[in-house]
């Protein structure tokens, strides 16, 4: 076997890890409580599991901190490839086993036990052998030289296999020691029922069972003698019991007959009474019918009508019709009642209508003569205002002839210019209509005259200022005209000449001043005849607006003096109708008035005809009175009739019993019954000692029967125990031989064991030897003697022998890896041939080593790798041992984390080592 891989989670001082291993020699090496054991630890733990703890537990394994481990190895074996898991978990403070699994080429197997079972059939060891042989763990190098010689053979049996032959020659020796208690037991069961088919034997049992026979037979005889005269004696009993019962059965009938005959005569006694009681009965209703018959009588001759008092079927049936016709009258009545009620009905509506409809036509009468009363006032109204327009129609037609007088042709009106006051001209006189034309006329005129008058001012102003500088230049004693000194000169004249033209000119400017005030009196004139124009033609248009309305006013008028006649008119018939339906309505009232009292007539002729129809019934009634009355007695009397015929055969049968009792009585025998009574006494009395002489004859045979039973069943018990006997007997000479097998057997496995075991023992010894030689060349020692209990004997070379536990430690330590090395190659080369090992492991062998010695182990390392170990594993911080290795691990604690850590190292680190 050869590990390949090992992954590791959390497993003790490991966080996470994973590392590969190859063959050959792998040396790991780190400072101390890196981890380096703890790794050789995992292979072993992913190997056997909780197997590989000793005395230690599942929850020891997980990093402390941590609640979940994992274990993953990848190992061959065989040239077969395999990988196992493991997982644990943290449950409380208990760890449990989550997941175990072992992937081999051929399937899956999970489940710690199953694969525990696989790997120790797989490597042919289970985890004790695994320590004893390949792994050597820390601290246990001496373990086998410590040993007792019986532990140490046990456990050298057992890598070497020879511990199953031991097994079965135990089992057979057990086996063995089981028949010997099984047969032991046998053979004291043989004595046991021997002896007592020897006892039985010796009893005589046919001839005790001979004689008992006989007397059950003798006893058999007698009792069938009893039973015979008992027969005889239960024969005569029965015979005075039959004349005991029928003298009983007698006494019983009479008895009977008694009581029918009491019974009898107390029936017919009450059956007459109850006759008694119906003739009373039929008393009273005779008395009853006759009272009925009276009021009948009392009750026709009150109605006094033709109705025969005897009164039978046909007069009822005249009632009958009588009352039928009554009815008839009476529905009649109701007719009519009905029809009364219902023409008052109509009637009081129509009454009713006729008034609301007089009293609506008063009231439209009253709104009629309202609304003519209203437009009367209003008439009077529109009246006064047509006066009053009137008037105003001639003040307006006043004014304007007045105004018109005022114009040219306004003489026409008639008044002559007489009344024209002096101020006005004849030359302005202007006819209506053109005052607008003149006054234009004129405007222009008077404009002429104010233009030329500005013009003379202005010439005036001139003058003025010539005036005025001449004057002006003359004081100065110039020429007013050139300036010029005045004497001499020709123009002084000329201011006079200005005087005279100034003179002129304000002359006619007074005139022109004159004319102006002439037309504006005109204009004032014309503008005053103007306005009187145009008032007359506002007056004008106010008159023909007065006179339309007033038109319009008085045909409005008209229009409601025709509305108001009319309206009286329309009063004047409504009321009118009014009355006509108030009479109407007055003569339905009395007409109402009439109906209701052919109403009162009906009501009391109808109250007349019930009381007469009731008391009609009621004759009626008391006809089916008397005849139910008639009925009843008729049933009693028939009933009285049945009762008599009931009685008289009663009293026949009465007579028959007594009759019967008299034969009865007569037929009886003291005498007889008497000696009856004798023989059953005697008969009794014999019975009862014939029954206990048979008891106890009885008792003696069942007794006899029960011992010749018992002889019987001990015949049979004897003939049992013959049988069984024979079986036992043959189950011995079985189990003797049994045991004999098994002795051999055990035998067999011993002397198997210890050829095997001498036969390994000499090739064990040939190899420690050899081993031994190799690491401890030394002149001390001789060689080395393993007997056949695997007794260790060191010899020196002086020929003295020296027990293993008297070496050094050194030497011990490598006496004990010289033999564990001899194991291994042992088991390696196999006992039938070659078989493929788990890989060796060391852990710290070199501790008691100098260094000398170490060299040693190196080539012991070495010769065992080429002796073709497929994979060693050491664990070691020698120089030697690293400088040896194929392939290096180095184990390192993280300080911070304190998780150990794995690295892969190759032989040049040798020199970085060396170096140190
Ligand atoms: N369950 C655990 N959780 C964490 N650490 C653990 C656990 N069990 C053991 N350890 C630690 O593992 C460390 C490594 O121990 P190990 O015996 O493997 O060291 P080593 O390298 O073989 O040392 P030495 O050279 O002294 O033999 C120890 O320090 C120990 O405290
Ligand atoms: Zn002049």
């Amino acid at each position: 076997m050869r590990a390949d891989r090992i992954r590791l989670l959390n497993f003790k001082c490991y966080g996470n890890a994973d590392l590969s291993l190859d063959r050959g020699v792998t040396v790991v090496h780190g400072v101390n409580g890196s981890g380096k054991s703890t790794l050789l630890e995992a292979v072993f733990f992913a190997l056997y599991g909780s197997k590989a703890l000793d005395d230690r537990t599942l929850d020891d394994v997980i990093t402390t901190g941590e609640d979940e481990a994992e274990i993953e190895l990848w190992f061959t074996h065989d040239n077969r490839e395999y990988r196992v898991e493991r997982r644990l978990k943290l449950r409380g403070d208990r760890a449990t086993t989550t997941k175990c699994v072992l992937e081999t080429p051929a399937d899956t197997i999970e489940g710690a036990r199953d694969v525990r079972r696989t790997i120790t059939e797989l490597l042919r060891m289970d985890a004790e052998a695994f320590v004893n042989c390949a792994y050597v763990r820390q601290g246990e190098v001496n373990k086998l030289i410590h040993a007792s010689p019986s532990d140490r053979q046990d456990m050298i049996d057992d890598l070497l296999q020879l511990g199953a032959l031991e097994e079965y020659r135990e089992r057979a020796s057990e086996a063995r020691l089981g028949v010997k208690t099984v047969l032991d037991g046998q053979r004291d069961v043989l004595d046991d029922v021997r002896s007592q088919v020897e006892q039985k034997e010796a009893q005589d049992l046919h001839d005790t069972l001979n004689a008992l026979e006989t007397e059950r037979d003798e006893l058999v005889d007698e009792l069938e003698h009893y039973e015979t005269q008992r027969e005889q004696a239960v024969d005569t009993l029965e015979t005075a019991q039959d004349v005991l019962d029928r003298h009983q059965e007698t006494r019983e009938e009479i008895e009977t007959l008694t009581e029918a005959i009491d019974s009898l005569q107390s029936k017919i006694s009450e059956t007459e009474r109850q006759r008694e009681t119906a003739q009373n009965e039929i008393r009273d209703r005779k008395e009853t019918r006759e009272e009925l018959a009276e009021e009948r009588d009392d009750l026709l001759a009150e109605l006094d009508r033709d109705i025969d008092p005897a009164g039978d079927a046909d007069n009822d049936e005249t009632i009958k019709s009588h009352i039928a016709d009554l009815e008839a009258r009476d529905e009649e009545l109701q007719d009519e009642l009905a029809d009364v009620r219902a023409s008052i009905q109509t009637k009081t509506e129509e009454e009713e209508r006729l008034r609301e409809a007089a009293a609506d036509l008063d009231a439209q009468a009253a709104d009629a003569r309202e609304d003519a009363a209203e437009f009367s006032e209003r008439l009077d109204d529109d009246e006064s205002e047509i006066e009053a327009r009137e008037e105003k129609l001639a003040d307006l037609e006043d004014e304007i002839e007045s105004l018109r007088a005022r114009f040219a042709d306004g003489e026409a009106t008639g008044d002559s210019g007489s009344d024209n006051d002096g101020d006005s001209d004849n030359d302005d006189a202007v006819a209506f209509g053109e005052t607008q034309a003149r006054l234009a006329e004129l405007e222009t005129e008077r404009e002429d005259v104010v233009a030329d008058r500005n013009d003379i001012t202005a010439d005036i102003k001139a003058v003025d200022n010539a005036i005025e500088e001449a004057e002006t230049l003359l004081e100065a004693g110039k020429c007013p005209e050139c300036g010029q000194p005045v004497e001499n000169s020709p123009h002084v004249d000329v201011l006079d000449e200005k005087r005279e033209e100034r003179a002129e000119l304000a002359e006619r400017r007074d005139e022109l001043e004159t004319e102006r005030a002439e037309l504006d009196a005109r204009l004032e004139d014309l503008e005053a005849l103007r306005e009187a124009e145009r008032r007359v033609e506002r007056l004008e248009d106010n008159r023909d607006n007065v006179a339309q309305l007033l038109a319009e006013k008085r045909a409005a008028v008209d229009e409601r003096r025709d509305q108001r006649d009319a309206l009286r008119e329309e009063a004047d018939d409504l009321e009118s109708e009014a009355k006509s339906k108030r009479e109407a309505a007055d003569n339905l009232e009395s007409e109402i008035d009439e109906i209701r009292v052919t109403l009162g007539e009906i009501n009391g002729e109808r109250s007349a005809l019930k009381e007469t129809i009731q008391t009609l019934e009621r004759v009626l009634e008391i006809a089916d009175e008397r005849a139910e009355l008639a009925r009843e007695i008729e049933t009693r009397r028939e009933r009285r009739a049945d009762w008599q015929e009931m009685n008289d055969e009663r009293r026949e049968t009465l007579s028959t019993k007594r009759d019967r009792k008299r034969d009865l009585d007569s037929e009886f025998d003291e005498d007889r019954v008497q000696t009856a009574r004798e023989d059953k006494q005697n008969a009794e009395g014999y019975i009862d000692q014939v029954d206990e002489k048979l008891d106890e004859l009885e008792a003696e045979r069942d007794d006899l029967q029960g011992k010749i039973g018992g002889v019987e069943e001990k015949l049979d018990e004897l003939e049992r125990l013959r049988d069984r006997l024979d079986t036992v007997e043959q189950r011995c000479e079985t189990l003797e031989s049994l045991y004999g097998e098994a002795e051999t057997l055990q035998t067999t496995y011993g002397e198997l064991r210890s050829e095997l075991r001498q036969r390994n023992v000499e090739t064990l010894e040939r190899l420690l030897n050899e081993t031994f030689e190799l690491v401890y060349q030394n002149d001390s020692y001789a060689g080395i003697d393993l007997d056949g209990d695997y007794q260790l004997t060191v010899y020196q070379k002086d020929g003295e022998s020296l027990d293993p536990e008297q070496l050094s430690g050194g030497e011990r330590a490598l006496f004990n890896l010289s033999l564990r090395c001899a194991i291994y190659r042992l088991l390696a080369e196999g006992v039938e041939g070659a078989a493929p090992m788990p890989p060796l492991i060391l852990d710290e062998p070199t501790v008691f080593l100098d260094s000398g010695h170490v060299t040693q182990l190196v080539s012991l390392v070495e010769s065992m790798r080429d002796l073709g170990v497929e994979q060693i594993v050491v664990v070691s911080h020698d120089r030697e041992l690293v400088g040896a290795a194929d392939s290096l691990v180095r184990v390192e604690k993280d300080a911070t984390s304190n998780r150990s850590q794995l690295e892969r190292g190759e032989p040049p680190e040798t020199a970085l080592l060396a170096a140190e």
